[in-house]
């Protein structure tokens, strides 16, 4: 019997437990520009300026920083429950979340631990919100626009591959050894390059939430903003240019190191017949365009991720570890990556 998979749209929204949700609230809203959709003593639900639903982040106040989950709007209702006979024919923990019963805004869902074991939700209704777009009055810091893509570390690309492409996600670019062994790939529902990527680690763990600017000169005014407050140990790595996306960046630690890249300016994929690009590891411009080594802690750390009783779930280490692979621009290790099966 063919599955039939949901008609996913695009990467939605994140929800992440954060320890201290005023320090959060100064990073994620007044540093970077979210506006509050909704806000009470133990939730922030956060938007982007070009964003015409409920939100796009949500930080929950919790013991241990971690990311509850991660979701995807699909097409129509029926794709809801497309996701819980989907998820369920495989084997997996499902749990329906009614209207009301999960996160603010959001309407009938399911909740997945996904085959890579990941906490992923599937929705379709989502409250309407007020149009920002054009209210330049009202932006502050990043001036972030929208959400754009999940990064999840997982130690089996190749497995996180076919279950995407299962999806029905196609893939922009990877990055590949020269036996054709996947360290990295990018894929989209959406017609840019990625609603979601995978970076080789112990996994299950987010890397990071990856937000949209309009502008690079945005991505720019965002490090100077956070060197200006002293606050400079927030940045972690560029701003560059990407090889990979082509896009320019910025990667910041939020106050409980979760990570999000300020990312503009990629590319449109939604073609047909769009093929993928595909870098050799050993090519020092594939992650920073300019050859800017990569920090290592981009490499190794990561945010543990929930199952779907709260509980953190636990990691298997990587196949492949492409920071041990000697590029120049990274320079980090000299041991060459133990092969797919040692
Ligand atoms: O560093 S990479 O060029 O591989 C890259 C490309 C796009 C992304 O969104 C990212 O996080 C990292
Ligand atoms: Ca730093
Ligand atoms: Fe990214």
């Amino acid at each position: 019997m063919t599955l039939t998979p949901p008609d996913v749209v695009r990467s939605a929204y994140a929800q992440l437990v954060v320890t201290d949700l005023a320090r959060a609230r100064w990073f994620w809203v007044d540093m970077l520009g979210f506006h509050l959709q909704y806000e009470d003593d133990s939730l922030l639900c956060l938007r982007g300026t070009d964003e015409l639903t409920h939100h796009s982040l949500v930080l929950r106040k919790g013991g241990t920083a971690a990311l509850d989950h991660l979701s995807y709007r699909v097409r129509t209702s029926e794709d809801v429950d497309r996701a819980e006979a989907y998820f369920t024919a495989l084997g997996r923990p499902v749990r329906r979340v009614a209207k009301g019963a999960g996160t603010p805004g959001v309407g009938d869902a399911v909740r997945v631990i996904d085959p890579l074991g990941f906490p992923v939700e599937f929705f379709h209704d989502i409250e309407r919100a007020e149009r920002l777009i054009q209210r330049y009055d009202l932006r502050r810091g990043a001036e972030i626009a929208r959400l754009d893509h999940f990064n999840i570390c997982t130690p089996d690309i190749p497995a996180a591959y076919a279950h995407y492409e299962a999806l029905g996600f196609g893939c922009s670019e990877t990055i590949e050894g020269d036996e054709h062994e996947l360290y990295a790939a990018w894929m989209y529902r959406k017609q840019t390059v990625h609603d979601v990527a995978f970076t080789g680690g112990a996994g299950p763990r987010l890397h990071h939430v990856g937000v949209a600017t309009h502008e690079s000169h945005q991505v720019l005014r965002t490090a100077d903003l956070f060197g200006s407050l002293r606050q400079e140990h927030h940045i972690e790595r560029g701003p560059g240019r990407h090889g990979v996306s082509n896009a320019f960046y910025l990667y910041l630690r939020d106050p409980d190191g979760h990570r999000v890249e300020i990312y503009t300016s990629d590319y449109y994929t939604g073609d047909p017949d769009h093929e993928t690009y595909r870098w050799n590891v050993h090519d020092d411009r594939r992650r920073d365009f300019w050859g800017n080594a990569v920090i290592e802690s981009w490499y190794k750390e990561a945010s543990p991720v929930l199952d779907l009783d709260g509980r953190p779930v636990p990691v298997t280490e990587s196949v492949l570890d492409e920071s041990a692979v000697q590029v120049g621009a990274d320079g980090l290790g000299i041991v060459e990556p133990a092969k797919q099966g040692d």
